[in-house]
């Protein structure tokens, strides 16, 4: 019997976003519309949400939006010239962590969660090659709330792709694609509603306390 509850089906094959320098494939919805809002309700009650911090060309910034950063172990992650240190899994990182392995075929020891409240907050253009993240190592994006484009450009031709991500979505990078294109959540006037985005990453071993 066909039963609502269950995880949404997948796209027999993903969706490449990019031809060429990388691999980024759409795989559309991952959970039923029940499922991605109750993620979204436990995640945006049970995360500790902080103000990001970055600094920038000497410049101390506290963003809007919000983040937080779980994993295996107290893996350290530096971007944008500051450390974070991972917190433990909660139930519901793991399962989701656990769903998008099994999607993929990829395995994950870490997550970056962000939360931006409404359509004025989004992500400049970056790629995420840190040293501490695995090398060409696969990045996987779940969206939840708000549907909100994600863009990719290429570092040297410029060119420019768009997909929307729905949510309960699933997207991956993988390959070279952090290598040759940066990507960013563009801000939209909009939207007024919040989104959660999670990417689960692969930190390296040594990257601990
Ligand atoms: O919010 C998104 O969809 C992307 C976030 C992102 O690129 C990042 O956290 O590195
Ligand atoms: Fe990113």
């Amino acid at each position: 019997m066909y039963n609502m509850d269950l995880f949404a089906e997948l796209a027999p094959s993903p969706i490449n976003i990019i031809d060429y320098d990388g691999i980024v494939e759409y795989y559309g919805m991952m959970l039923s519309y029940q499922q991605a809002d109750d993620y979204f309700e436990k995640l945006l009650t049970q995360i500790e949400w902080k103000h990001d911090q970055v600094n920038i060309q000497g410049q101390f910034i506290v963003t809007p939006r919000k983040i937080a950063w779980y994993g295996d172990q107290p893996f350290h992650y530096t971007y944008s010239n500051v450390t974070k240190v991972a917190l433990p899994w909660t139930p519901e990182l793991l399962q989701l962590k656990a769903l998008v392995e099994q999607q993929t075929g990829y395995k994950f020891n870490a997550c970056l969660l962000n939360l931006y409240h409404s359509g004025d907050e989004g992500m400049t253009w970056h790629s995420d090659a840190e040293k501490d993240l695995r090398k060409n190592g696969a990045i996987a994006s779940v969206s939840l709330g708000a549907e909100r484009k994600f863009s990719f450009k290429h570092k040297h031709n410029q060119q420019t792709l768009s997909v929307l991500l729905q949510h309960g979505s699933l997207l991956i990078m993988r390959g070279e694609t952090q290598s040759h294109w940066l990507h960013r959540l563009p801000p939209t006037k909009k939207i007024s509603t919040p989104r959660i985005n999670l990417t689960f990453r692969m930190i390296n071993q040594r990257n601990i306390t």
